[in-house]
Order: C-alpha cells, then structure tokens, then sequence
C-alpha cells in the first residue's frame, strides 16, 4: 500500500475551512428510541433517550468534531444528520433546505451530498463485491456516469485514498484494517460530497495505523473543502483534524468552541474531565507552568466515578451533575442553557451553572473514582466528591 496521497485541485475555496457559510444546522435535535413491554399486548413503556435537543451548525469546508464517553449519542447523531434515522423532534436545514422530514424522492439530490464513514471497516464492505463495484456502488445508485466512466473515476479515486488502481478487482479480505478504511473513503468520495460524517473511523484500527487514515481524512477535508463531521470517544484524536469540537453528555451537547477554547480553555467540568484523560490535550491547557514539561507535575487530574447514567432515566436538571464535583442544589432542579459564559470567546458556548475559570490554573488532583484511588494506594477510607 502506499502512503502518498494525491488529491486532485481543490474544488472550492475553503481557506482555513472554519469559516464558511452554514452548510447544514441541526435544531432541537432529538431521537427517543421507544421501550416497549407487556404482554399479550405490547405498549410502549419508555424511551432512550439518545439524543435530547441538540443544537449545532456545521460550516462549509470546516471539520467539526463530536466527542464523548461510549453511549452519550454521538452514532446517533452522525445518523440523524445523514438522515439514516428519522428524529423524533427538531429539525435539520441543509443548505437552506429544511430535511427533517424529507422523504426518499425529496432527498435525492442531497444523498449524494452528504456521506458518511462507517467505524468498523470490515463490517461496511460486502465480502463478496469487488473493491471496483464497492467503491462504484454510490455512482451505480445514483445514476452517475462521470467523464472517462466509473472504472476510470474508481481507480482515480483509489489512487487519492492512497491505495493502486491495481486493486480495482480484488476483494475486501485481501485487504488490512487501514486499507478497508481507504476503501471506504473512497466510497463516500465517489460522489464528490459536500458533507461527510465519520463516525469513529479509526477506532477500530490499529493504533499503529490509525495516524495515517487521520491524516487521509485531513488531507481529504483540507484539499477537497469537504466538511467533516468527526465522531470520536478520544479528544486526542479529534484535536489533530478539527477546528471546531463539541462535546456530548448523555444525548445533549454540553460545550462547543474553536479547538483552542476546548483545549485550552474548558469552561464545562466534563470537558475538563475528558481532557486531563488526554495526557497530550492536558499539557495544551494553560498551566501555570504553560506547555512545558514542568506542566505534568502540576497538571490537574480528574476521574470520574462510574459509567453515564442510564439514558432512559436521564439525572433531572443537569445531565452531568451526578458525576461532577461542582455540583450544587441548583443543578438538579435547573437545566443549564448552552451558552456564552463570562470570560469565554466569541463562538465558545458551555453548559453549566458553575462554569470552570476560563484559565485553568488548578494544580490539585480531583479523583473521583474510589476503585482508581485504592488502586493508586490511596489510603482514605472515603475518598473525595470534590475538588481539594
Ligand atoms: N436502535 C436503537 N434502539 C434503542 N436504543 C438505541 C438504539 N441505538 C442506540 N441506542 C441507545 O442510544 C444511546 C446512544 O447510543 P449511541 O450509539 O448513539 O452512542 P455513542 O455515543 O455513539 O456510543 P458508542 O461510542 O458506544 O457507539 C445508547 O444508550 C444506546 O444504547
């Protein structure tokens, strides 16, 4: 396989591709997945709630990253804004054009527009189709016929994910995890997208190869101006291709903001959370120490006890609040609004009633976890639920 990638001339101009027009705005988003029970008649007894009034706006050209801890709603989402999944309120507006609702005839000429990568390489490629007819399928679908033909326009596109026209008729298991990615990105580029939603798309890869498929898709979002919606559990990954990360909490995002305030400036306990997990994102925030390597040591570290609660009885008020340290009466009763907090830049918006100082500057430890303190040798018969 080979590593170089050769891109054909940028399409449209995206200069730093952070901002562009809106290309598609979510509102209100929300996907409640029913329960069902009883018997002999079966009713509906609850629902998940996967995702619960999401607002977001993702921009012509730009990379935007959705981040969060396993089951917060990120696959949701990424199918919601495809329009895989049908929400259950809100609303989607594509280029201007309201989706939410759109059926198959009305969708059509946005499918080819928006296109997603899937997490599981192996599991996306049908074992008995050749590379050739899996990376033509979307063209033979929709009824295009590029200039030169579809094998032409295959083994181009081979080529720009970084793979040999050679391989146009061999099949997916003759292939490595990183090379099914390429594969898949050459799918979802066949149709020469506006818009991609890669959800997950490394996670299932090596971590030896997982850099070149991030730089693949960077590549890939810079030189083509595609916007990219990057799903991922790992903020690290996400820091080396987004210009924009927002940051999901059971079904609902709880900050969003250039790279740079996400990083450096968290203002949302959660994000702080995430970040000090990150050993490489955590020497980016602003220390007192700054960057250096004196900035270990006086690195905050936050773990948080236990897994997201349950989406289908989701904490009142606060999603957070049941695994937050910060957290006070007002939490419970009141759903903090997704907003500018004092202190925080144009476009950096957090959803807490206490938000943290936009420096962070704490050098305690916060561990919240009484498994991973007792582990660590902690000898405290209670360990803390607060910051120290
Ligand atoms: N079809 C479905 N029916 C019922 N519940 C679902 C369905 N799909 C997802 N869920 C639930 O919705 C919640 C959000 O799932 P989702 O896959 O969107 O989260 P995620 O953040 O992408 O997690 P992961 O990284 O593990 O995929 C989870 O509790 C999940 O069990």
């Amino acid at each position: 396989m080979s590593d170089k990638v050769s891109l054909p001339a940028p399409r449209e101009a995206a200069p730093d591709g952070a901002r562009g027009e809106p290309l598609l705005v979510a509102e209100g988003l929300t996907k409640h997945f029913p329960i069902t029970g009883g018997f002999p008649v079966k009713r509906r007894i609850g629902a998940v709630q996967a995702v619960d009034g999401l607002d977001l706006t993702v921009r012509a050209g730009e990379s935007f990253g959705l981040v969060g801890e396993s089951g917060c709603g990120k696959s949701t989402t990424g199918r919601l804004l495809t329009r895989l999944l049908e929400p259950t309120a809100g609303r989607i507006v594509y280029r201007g054009r309201d989706i939410t609702h759109a059926g198959r005839r009305e969708l059509a000429p946005f499918r080819a527009e928006i296109q997603m990568i899937f997490q599981d390489p192996y599991a996306s490629l049908n074992p008995r189709h050749t590379v050739g007819k899996i990376v033509s399928g979307p063209m033979e679908i929709n009824g295009i016929d590029p200039p030169g033909g579809r094998e032409a326009r295959v083994r181009e596109l081979l080529e720009t994910v970084g793979l040999s026209p050679e391989h146009y008729n061999r099949f997916p298991h003759e292939f490595s995890g990183g090379q099914r990615q390429r594969i898949g990105v050459a799918r979802a580029l066949a149709l020469e997208p506006k818009l991609i939603v890669a959800d997950e798309p490394v996670s299932a890869l090596d971590v030896s190869i997982q850099a070149q498929v991030v730089n693949l898709l960077r590549d890939v979002q810079r030189e083509l101006g595609i916007a990219f919606v990057f799903i991922a559990h790992d903020l690290a990954v996400v820091r080396h291709f987004s210009q924009r990360v927002a940051v999901m909490y059971l079904g609902k995002i709880v900050e969003v903001g250039d790279r740079d305030d996400i990083y450096r400036r968290p203002r949302h306990p959660y994000t702080h959370a995430l970040l000090s997990a990150v050993p490489e994102a955590a020497d980016l925030m602003d220390t007192p120490a700054g960057g250096d390597g004196s900035a270990r040591a006086s690195r905050e570290r936050i773990r948080l006890a236990g897994d997201v609660p349950s989406p289908i009885r989701p904490p009142s008020g606060c999603r957070f609040r049941t695994r937050c340290w910060k957290a006070r009466e007002e939490c419970a009763t009141e759903e903090p609004p997704l907003l500018r907090a004092e202190g925080s830049g144009p476009g950096h918006l957090s959803a807490c009633h206490f938000p943290e100082p936009p420096t962070v500057e704490r050098t305690t430890e916060v561990i919240l976890d009484p498994a991973l303190r007792a582990a660590e040798g902690h000898t405290e018969s209670q360990p803390p639920n607060h910051a120290q």
